[in-house]
């Protein structure tokens, strides 16, 4: 199979899914009952929360999930008066070959509070016939009354190291030749979402040779870190023209948006700061300048300009 690895390597069972050791192990106890309660899946980004849903449908429903499932996303572009029929339509007729069927609502933190007291009401009419499974980042934004509906289940971001893991297992399948920094650099930026983590191997492996961490960092358009820290030692010493041409380098020939440098300035400074290897006279106004310098290039001043002026700022 071409195309996302993503798709490719979505796991099909509960038990081949990455982490959420402890909710997998409750969601099993629904598998070979006569009904199940209405779910809540919540948690960041890439996280399992699609996947686990449609392996618990698959082994809830069996041969017969197809029929008997309903995937939606809350947020469709054609509103929500389209999501609810398209409930509606769904849950007036009888299940085939299960004894219930099973709506899966994608981003319900997306719907106004309006319409979520309208998904309730719908919940409520259909308790004999469907179940729901809710997938939402965020549950502070979901309604009480649907909250107290549904069992909630929160998904935490994958672990670093079984992000590696599974990187390691992908990398192996499609016979990637890859340096093991490569993996640890992916697993740093993807910051537990295993997604991000899939599609950025997906990327870096579409580059010819050995994937190595140099090639992440293109991917990523990020600098690297030792750059960073050579322009900013540069700046500290007074070789502000050494250091601005480090700027100019990560900017332009490697494409690092000025929110990125900024971010990066500010991790490589605190880094000395907490290392003991900058005074709290120098790492104080570096701070604001780095403070103001982010501001003005998110309102929309010119990056390179804000970014050469603050490297002035070090001395
Ligand atoms: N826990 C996991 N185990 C294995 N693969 C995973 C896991 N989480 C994410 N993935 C990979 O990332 C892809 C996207 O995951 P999924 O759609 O389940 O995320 P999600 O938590 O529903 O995210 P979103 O909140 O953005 O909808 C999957 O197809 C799979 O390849």
């Amino acid at each position: 199979m071409k195309g996302p690895w993503v798709e490719k390597y979505r796991p099909q069972t509960l038990e081949d899914v990455v982490g959420q050791k402890h909710i997998i192990e409750r969601l099993k106890n629904y598998v070979n009952e006569e009904g199940m309660p209405n779910l809540m899946f919540t948690g960041p980004a890439g996280v399992g929360k699609t996947t686990t849903a449609l392996a618990l449908v698959k082994s809830i429903l069996g041969e017969y999930w197809r029929q008997n499932f309903l995937e939606l996303n809350a947020s469709d572009a054609r509103g929500i008066e389209t999501v609810r029929t398209n409930i509606k339509n769904f849950c007036r007729l009888k299940p085939v070959g299960a004894p219930f069927r099973i709506i899966f609502l994608d981003e319900v933190d997306n719907m106004t509070k309006d319409a979520q007291h309208a998904l309730r009401r719908e919940m409520e009419m259909y308790t004999k016939t469907a179940s729901f499974i809710l997938s939402c980042n965020y549950s502070s934004k979901i309604i009480d009354p649907i909250q107290s509906r549904c069992a909630i289940f929160r998904f935490a971001p994958i672990k670093g190291q079984d992000v590696a893991d599974r990187l390691e297992y992908i990398a192996n399948q499609e016979n990637l030749d890859y340096e093991l920094n490569s993996i640890e650099t992916i697993v740093y930026f993807a910051e537990g979402d295993l997604r991000k983590a899939i599609n950025l191997l997906q990327a870096a492996a579409s580059g010819e040779g050995t994937i190595t961490e140099d090639r992440i960092y293109d991917v990523v358009s990020k600098a690297r870190p030792k750059d960073i820290s050579d322009m900013v030692t540069k700046a500290l010493t007074g070789d502000f023209m050494g250091a601005r041409d480090l700027l100019r380098e990560a900017m332009v020939l490697q494409g690092t948006s000025g929110e990125d440098m900024v971010n990066q300035i500010y991790q490589d400074v605190t880094k000395r700061a907490m290392e003991g290897k900058m005074d709290g006279e120098v790492y104080i106004p570096l701070i604001e300048a780095i403070a103001n310098s982010d501001f003005r290039i998110r309102e929309g001043a010119n990056p390179r300009i804000q970014l050469e002026a603050l490297l002035t700022k070090f001395l």
